[in-house]
Protein backbone atom coordinates (compact mmCIF):
# COMPACT_ATOMS: atom_id res chain seq x y z
CA UNK A 1 0.00 0.00 0.00
CA UNK A 2 1.08 3.50 -0.92
CA UNK A 3 -0.27 6.54 0.64
CA UNK A 4 0.28 9.96 -1.11
CA UNK A 5 0.97 12.64 1.34
CA UNK A 6 0.22 16.85 1.00
CA UNK A 7 -0.18 20.41 2.76
CA UNK A 8 -1.79 22.51 1.47
CA UNK A 9 -3.55 25.99 1.81
CA UNK A 10 -1.83 27.75 4.13
CA UNK A 11 0.68 26.82 6.02
CA UNK A 12 0.40 26.15 9.61
CA UNK A 13 2.87 25.59 12.27
CA UNK A 14 2.66 21.68 12.97
CA UNK A 15 2.35 20.55 9.64
CA UNK A 16 5.75 19.25 9.44
CA UNK A 17 5.43 17.30 13.19
CA UNK A 18 2.58 15.75 11.17
CA UNK A 19 4.36 15.08 8.07
CA UNK A 20 6.77 13.26 10.59
CA UNK A 21 3.98 11.40 12.13
CA UNK A 22 2.54 10.18 8.86
CA UNK A 23 5.67 9.04 7.59
CA UNK A 24 6.80 7.19 10.61
CA UNK A 25 3.59 5.30 11.70
CA UNK A 26 3.05 4.43 7.76
CA UNK A 27 6.47 3.28 7.93
CA UNK A 28 5.44 0.70 11.26
CA UNK A 29 2.66 -0.51 9.71
CA UNK A 30 5.03 -1.53 6.81
CA UNK A 31 3.17 1.51 4.32
CA UNK A 32 5.16 3.59 1.64
CA UNK A 33 4.61 7.26 1.77
CA UNK A 34 5.32 9.67 -1.16
CA UNK A 35 5.20 13.31 -0.26
CA UNK A 36 3.81 15.68 -3.33
CA UNK A 37 5.63 19.47 -3.02
CA UNK A 38 3.37 22.15 -2.89
CA UNK A 39 0.05 20.65 -2.45
CA UNK A 40 -2.40 19.64 -5.72
CA UNK A 41 0.12 21.37 -8.04
CA UNK A 42 2.97 18.38 -7.33
CA UNK A 43 0.09 15.84 -7.78
CA UNK A 44 -0.35 17.58 -11.09
CA UNK A 45 3.20 18.02 -11.96
CA UNK A 46 4.46 14.73 -10.77
CA UNK A 47 7.31 16.50 -8.62
CA UNK A 48 7.31 14.12 -5.30
CA UNK A 49 9.76 13.18 -2.87
CA UNK A 50 9.68 9.40 -1.03
CA UNK A 51 9.69 10.02 2.93
CA UNK A 52 11.44 7.53 4.75
CA UNK A 53 11.87 7.89 8.52
CA UNK A 54 15.44 9.78 7.98
CA UNK A 55 13.58 12.40 5.66
CA UNK A 56 11.44 13.55 8.61
CA UNK A 57 13.89 13.95 10.99
CA UNK A 58 14.21 16.97 12.83
CA UNK A 59 11.75 18.91 12.00
CA UNK A 60 9.01 18.60 14.83
CA UNK A 61 9.81 21.74 15.89
CA UNK A 62 10.14 23.90 12.42
CA UNK A 63 7.51 26.09 11.34
CA UNK A 64 6.31 26.07 7.68
CA UNK A 65 6.11 22.65 5.97
CA UNK A 66 8.86 20.83 4.20
CA UNK A 67 6.82 19.63 1.67
CA UNK A 68 5.93 23.33 0.83
CA UNK A 69 2.25 24.24 0.01
CA UNK A 70 -0.12 26.46 -2.28
CA UNK A 71 -3.32 27.68 -3.64
CA UNK A 72 -3.61 25.74 -6.38
CA UNK A 73 -5.72 27.41 -9.28
CA UNK A 74 -5.97 24.82 -10.99
CA UNK A 75 -7.23 21.78 -8.86
CA UNK A 76 -10.51 23.85 -9.16
CA UNK A 77 -10.83 22.77 -12.57
CA UNK A 78 -12.71 19.10 -12.81
CA UNK A 79 -10.19 17.95 -15.76
CA UNK A 80 -7.24 19.03 -13.58
CA UNK A 81 -8.87 16.93 -11.24
CA UNK A 82 -9.12 14.13 -13.63
CA UNK A 83 -5.47 14.23 -14.21
CA UNK A 84 -4.91 14.52 -10.59
CA UNK A 85 -6.80 11.16 -10.14
CA UNK A 86 -4.56 9.55 -13.28
CA UNK A 87 -1.34 10.52 -11.82
CA UNK A 88 -1.95 9.08 -8.49
CA UNK A 89 -3.31 5.92 -9.58
CA UNK A 90 0.26 5.81 -12.05
CA UNK A 91 2.34 6.38 -9.42
CA UNK A 92 0.67 3.32 -7.27
CA UNK A 93 -1.29 5.41 -5.03
CA UNK A 94 -3.69 3.86 -3.12
CA UNK A 95 -4.70 6.93 -0.91
CA UNK A 96 -4.24 10.61 -0.27
CA UNK A 97 -3.72 12.30 3.34
CA UNK A 98 -4.70 16.08 2.83
CA UNK A 99 -2.94 18.08 5.54
CA UNK A 100 -4.93 21.69 5.42
CA UNK A 101 -7.98 23.44 5.70
CA UNK A 102 -11.83 23.79 4.33
CA UNK A 103 -10.82 24.57 0.90
CA UNK A 104 -8.31 21.60 1.23
CA UNK A 105 -11.44 19.15 2.23
CA UNK A 106 -13.35 20.47 -0.43
CA UNK A 107 -10.84 19.38 -3.48
CA UNK A 108 -10.31 16.23 -1.65
CA UNK A 109 -13.73 15.28 -1.00
CA UNK A 110 -14.61 15.94 -4.96
CA UNK A 111 -11.23 13.63 -5.83
CA UNK A 112 -13.11 10.89 -4.17
CA UNK A 113 -16.70 11.81 -5.65
CA UNK A 114 -15.65 12.26 -9.31
CA UNK A 115 -12.87 9.70 -9.04
CA UNK A 116 -13.96 6.92 -6.22
CA UNK A 117 -9.94 7.85 -4.68
CA UNK A 118 -10.01 7.44 -1.21
CA UNK A 119 -8.55 10.61 0.83
CA UNK A 120 -8.39 11.54 4.44
CA UNK A 121 -8.29 14.89 5.72
CA UNK A 122 -6.36 16.06 8.52
CA UNK A 123 -6.93 19.89 10.05
CA UNK A 124 -4.26 22.24 9.39
CA UNK A 125 -4.76 25.63 9.41
CA UNK A 126 -4.07 28.45 12.09
CA UNK A 127 -8.43 29.69 11.46
CA UNK A 128 -9.72 27.03 13.73
CA UNK A 129 -12.69 27.15 11.22
CA UNK A 130 -13.17 23.41 11.14
CA UNK A 131 -16.70 21.75 12.19
CA UNK A 132 -15.76 18.36 14.13
CA UNK A 133 -12.45 18.89 15.74
CA UNK A 134 -12.05 21.04 18.82
CA UNK A 135 -8.36 22.50 17.71
CA UNK A 136 -6.82 22.65 14.04
CA UNK A 137 -3.04 22.31 13.86
CA UNK A 138 -1.68 25.38 13.88
CA UNK A 139 -4.16 27.58 15.86
CA UNK A 140 -2.64 27.50 19.39
CA UNK A 141 0.52 28.14 18.02
CA UNK A 142 -0.97 31.43 16.10
CA UNK A 143 -2.87 32.25 19.30
CA UNK A 144 0.55 32.42 21.09
CA UNK A 145 1.78 34.52 18.45
CA UNK A 146 -0.98 36.82 18.47
CA UNK A 147 -0.75 37.19 22.33
CA UNK A 148 3.40 37.75 22.34
CA UNK A 149 2.84 40.87 20.06
CA UNK A 150 -0.27 42.48 22.04
CA UNK A 151 1.32 41.77 24.85
CA UNK A 152 3.94 44.17 23.80
CA UNK A 153 1.63 46.36 22.36
CA UNK A 154 0.27 46.82 25.46
CA UNK A 155 2.91 48.59 26.74
CA UNK A 156 3.07 51.10 24.23
CA UNK A 157 -1.27 51.61 24.79
CA UNK A 158 -0.61 51.93 28.52
CA UNK A 159 2.61 53.90 28.51
CA UNK A 160 0.87 56.84 26.13
CA UNK A 161 -2.87 56.18 26.74
CA UNK A 162 -3.55 55.44 23.03
CA UNK A 163 -5.96 53.37 21.53
CA UNK A 164 -4.68 50.34 19.41
CA UNK A 165 -6.93 48.80 17.01
CA UNK A 166 -4.93 45.12 16.67
CA UNK A 167 -6.09 43.01 13.20
CA UNK A 168 -5.57 39.30 13.29
CA UNK A 169 -6.20 36.58 10.35
CA UNK A 170 -9.43 34.83 9.97
CA UNK A 171 -11.06 35.83 6.77
CA UNK A 172 -14.26 34.58 7.67
CA UNK A 173 -13.66 33.31 11.25
CA UNK A 174 -12.85 35.08 14.89
CA UNK A 175 -11.53 31.74 16.51
CA UNK A 176 -8.01 33.84 16.45
CA UNK A 177 -9.47 36.76 17.39
CA UNK A 178 -11.39 35.40 19.88
CA UNK A 179 -9.17 33.30 22.14
CA UNK A 180 -6.03 35.49 21.64
CA UNK A 181 -8.42 38.39 22.98
CA UNK A 182 -9.39 36.98 25.84
CA UNK A 183 -6.05 36.24 26.97
CA UNK A 184 -4.67 39.36 26.30
CA UNK A 185 -7.92 41.07 28.08
CA UNK A 186 -8.89 42.94 25.04
CA UNK A 187 -11.50 45.44 25.43
CA UNK A 188 -13.51 44.81 22.54
CA UNK A 189 -13.54 41.97 19.98
CA UNK A 190 -14.97 42.40 16.63
CA UNK A 191 -15.59 39.16 14.45
CA UNK A 192 -17.40 38.13 11.25
CA UNK A 193 -19.72 35.32 12.90
CA UNK A 194 -21.67 38.30 15.23
CA UNK A 195 -22.71 42.16 13.83
CA UNK A 196 -20.63 44.59 15.26
CA UNK A 197 -22.25 47.22 16.92
CA UNK A 198 -19.76 49.83 16.91
CA UNK A 199 -22.10 51.70 19.30
CA UNK A 200 -21.33 49.10 21.85
CA UNK A 201 -17.72 48.98 20.88
CA UNK A 202 -17.26 52.66 21.48
CA UNK A 203 -19.04 52.78 24.64
CA UNK A 204 -16.77 50.16 26.19
CA UNK A 205 -14.09 52.31 25.10
CA UNK A 206 -15.81 55.29 27.45
CA UNK A 207 -12.75 54.99 29.67
CA UNK A 208 -14.37 54.39 32.80
CA UNK A 209 -11.66 54.38 34.96
CA UNK A 210 -9.41 57.37 34.97
CA UNK A 211 -6.20 55.20 35.05
CA UNK A 212 -8.12 53.22 32.20
CA UNK A 213 -7.19 55.66 29.18
CA UNK A 214 -5.43 52.75 26.76
CA UNK A 215 -7.48 49.94 25.17
CA UNK A 216 -6.70 47.12 22.72
CA UNK A 217 -9.13 46.09 20.14
CA UNK A 218 -8.70 42.85 18.42
CA UNK A 219 -10.38 42.43 14.84
CA UNK A 220 -10.73 39.72 12.81
CA UNK A 221 -9.31 40.55 9.11
CA UNK A 222 -12.89 39.21 7.88
CA UNK A 223 -15.07 41.31 10.25
CA UNK A 224 -18.09 42.37 7.95
CA UNK A 225 -17.90 46.36 9.85
CA UNK A 226 -14.18 46.38 8.29
CA UNK A 227 -10.44 46.27 8.99
CA UNK A 228 -8.55 47.58 11.25
CA UNK A 229 -8.47 51.07 9.65
CA UNK A 230 -12.31 51.18 9.02
CA UNK A 231 -12.84 50.64 12.83
CA UNK A 232 -9.98 53.15 14.09
CA UNK A 233 -12.01 55.99 11.76
CA UNK A 234 -14.87 54.84 13.80
CA UNK A 235 -12.99 55.34 16.91
CA UNK A 236 -11.51 58.62 15.89
CA UNK A 237 -14.50 60.07 14.77
CA UNK A 238 -16.07 60.24 18.37
CA UNK A 239 -13.16 60.02 20.65
CA UNK A 240 -11.64 63.49 18.60
CA UNK A 241 -9.45 63.76 21.58
CA UNK A 242 -7.79 60.33 22.08
CA UNK A 243 -4.91 58.93 19.87
CA UNK A 244 -5.82 55.41 18.03
CA UNK A 245 -3.17 53.67 15.99
CA UNK A 246 -3.38 50.34 13.57
CA UNK A 247 -1.07 47.51 14.10
CA UNK A 248 -1.86 44.52 11.28
CA UNK A 249 -0.27 41.58 12.68
CA UNK A 250 -0.30 39.89 9.25
CA UNK A 251 1.83 36.52 8.67
CA UNK A 252 3.60 36.47 11.47
CA UNK A 253 0.73 34.49 12.91
CA UNK A 254 1.72 32.00 10.03
CA UNK A 255 4.89 31.23 11.54
CA UNK A 256 7.54 30.07 14.10
CA UNK A 257 7.94 26.95 15.68
CA UNK A 258 4.93 24.97 16.85
CA UNK A 259 3.75 25.26 20.54
CA UNK A 260 3.87 21.63 22.61
CA UNK A 261 0.39 21.75 22.17
CA UNK A 262 0.40 21.86 18.18
CA UNK A 263 3.17 19.30 18.35
CA UNK A 264 0.77 16.89 20.71
CA UNK A 265 -1.67 17.33 18.52
CA UNK A 266 -0.06 17.00 15.06
CA UNK A 267 1.33 13.24 16.46
CA UNK A 268 -1.98 12.09 17.52
CA UNK A 269 -4.11 13.22 14.16
CA UNK A 270 -0.70 12.16 11.96
CA UNK A 271 -1.31 8.13 13.72
CA UNK A 272 -4.89 8.53 13.31
CA UNK A 273 -4.54 9.50 9.47
CA UNK A 274 -2.55 6.41 8.79
CA UNK A 275 -5.05 4.15 10.86
CA UNK A 276 -7.16 5.57 9.32
CA UNK A 277 -6.15 4.42 5.68
CA UNK A 278 -5.11 0.97 7.48
CA UNK A 279 -8.86 0.19 7.59
CA UNK A 280 -9.62 1.41 4.60
CA UNK A 281 -11.54 4.56 5.61
CA UNK A 282 -12.20 7.67 2.77
CA UNK A 283 -14.23 10.91 3.10
CA UNK A 284 -13.00 11.69 6.47
CA UNK A 285 -11.05 14.39 8.33
CA UNK A 286 -9.45 12.81 11.63
CA UNK A 287 -9.85 15.32 14.36
CA UNK A 288 -9.61 15.18 17.87
CA UNK A 289 -12.47 15.47 20.53
CA UNK A 290 -12.42 15.65 24.62
CA UNK A 291 -9.24 13.38 24.31
CA UNK A 292 -10.51 11.74 21.41
CA UNK A 293 -9.65 10.86 18.08
CA UNK A 294 -12.36 11.21 15.87
CA UNK A 295 -13.45 10.51 11.95
CA UNK A 296 -15.79 13.22 10.56
CA UNK A 297 -17.31 13.53 7.20
CA UNK A 298 -15.31 15.77 4.88
CA UNK A 299 -18.50 17.66 4.00
CA UNK A 300 -19.78 18.02 7.61
CA UNK A 301 -16.04 19.39 8.59
CA UNK A 302 -16.24 21.65 5.64
CA UNK A 303 -19.79 22.85 5.90
CA UNK A 304 -20.82 23.06 9.50
CA UNK A 305 -18.65 25.93 10.88
CA UNK A 306 -18.13 25.37 14.50
CA UNK A 307 -20.67 28.26 16.56
CA UNK A 308 -18.73 30.73 18.22
CA UNK A 309 -18.39 30.60 21.52
CA UNK A 310 -20.35 33.07 23.25
CA UNK A 311 -18.66 32.35 26.81
CA UNK A 312 -15.68 33.91 25.09
CA UNK A 313 -17.24 37.42 24.32
CA UNK A 314 -18.89 37.26 27.55
CA UNK A 315 -15.80 35.92 29.85
CA UNK A 316 -14.09 38.87 27.82
CA UNK A 317 -15.95 41.66 28.32
CA UNK A 318 -17.19 40.90 32.07
CA UNK A 319 -13.53 40.68 33.00
CA UNK A 320 -11.95 43.79 31.12
CA UNK A 321 -13.51 46.86 33.58
N1 LIG B 1 -14.09 24.37 -4.31
C1 LIG B 1 -12.93 23.75 -4.55
N2 LIG B 1 -12.82 22.85 -5.55
C2 LIG B 1 -11.64 22.22 -5.78
N3 LIG B 1 -10.51 22.46 -5.12
C3 LIG B 1 -10.56 23.34 -4.13
C4 LIG B 1 -11.74 24.04 -3.78
N4 LIG B 1 -11.48 24.86 -2.75
C5 LIG B 1 -10.18 24.70 -2.49
N5 LIG B 1 -9.60 23.79 -3.30
C6 LIG B 1 -8.20 23.39 -3.38
O1 LIG B 1 -7.63 23.38 -2.08
C7 LIG B 1 -6.55 24.33 -2.02
C8 LIG B 1 -6.41 24.87 -0.65
O2 LIG B 1 -7.57 25.61 -0.30
P1 LIG B 1 -7.45 27.02 0.44
O3 LIG B 1 -8.83 27.52 0.64
O4 LIG B 1 -6.50 27.87 -0.31
O5 LIG B 1 -6.73 26.69 1.83
P2 LIG B 1 -7.20 25.82 3.09
O6 LIG B 1 -7.21 24.40 2.71
O7 LIG B 1 -6.15 26.12 4.09
O8 LIG B 1 -8.54 26.34 3.48
C9 LIG B 1 -6.92 25.34 -3.10
O9 LIG B 1 -5.82 26.07 -3.52
C10 LIG B 1 -7.46 24.44 -4.19
O10 LIG B 1 -6.42 23.83 -4.91
O1 LIG C 1 -1.25 33.96 2.97
P1 LIG C 1 -2.45 34.21 2.13
O2 LIG C 1 -2.51 33.30 0.95
O3 LIG C 1 -2.57 35.65 1.78
O4 LIG C 1 -3.74 33.86 2.99
C1 LIG C 1 -4.17 34.55 4.10
C2 LIG C 1 -5.24 33.72 4.78
O5 LIG C 1 -4.70 32.48 5.18
C3 LIG C 1 -4.95 32.25 6.55
O6 LIG C 1 -3.81 32.69 7.26
C4 LIG C 1 -5.14 30.79 6.84
O7 LIG C 1 -6.25 30.30 6.15
P2 LIG C 1 -6.17 28.89 5.44
O8 LIG C 1 -5.48 27.97 6.37
O9 LIG C 1 -7.60 28.51 5.22
O10 LIG C 1 -5.41 29.06 4.19
C5 LIG C 1 -6.15 33.15 6.86
O11 LIG C 1 -6.26 33.47 8.23
C6 LIG C 1 -5.82 34.35 6.02
O12 LIG C 1 -6.95 35.09 5.74
MG1 LIG D 1 -9.39 27.85 4.81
Amino acid sequence: MKIGLITSGGDAPGMNACVRAVVRSAAQNGLEVIGFIRGYEGILDKDYTVLKNENVAQIIQRGGTILKTARSKRFYEREQRSLAAENLRSLGVDSLIAIGGDGTFTGADLLQKEHGFKVVGVPGTIDNDLFGTDYTIGYDTAINTVVEAVDKIRDTALSHDRIFVVEVMGRDAGFIALRSGLAVGAEAILVPETKTDMGRVLKRLEGRRKSKQSAIVVVAEGDEFGGAEDVAKAIREKYTDREVKVTKLGHIQRGGNPSAMDRVLAGFLGVGAVEAVVKGVSGVMVGMQHKNIVHVPLKNAIKHHQDVDDNLLRITEMLSV
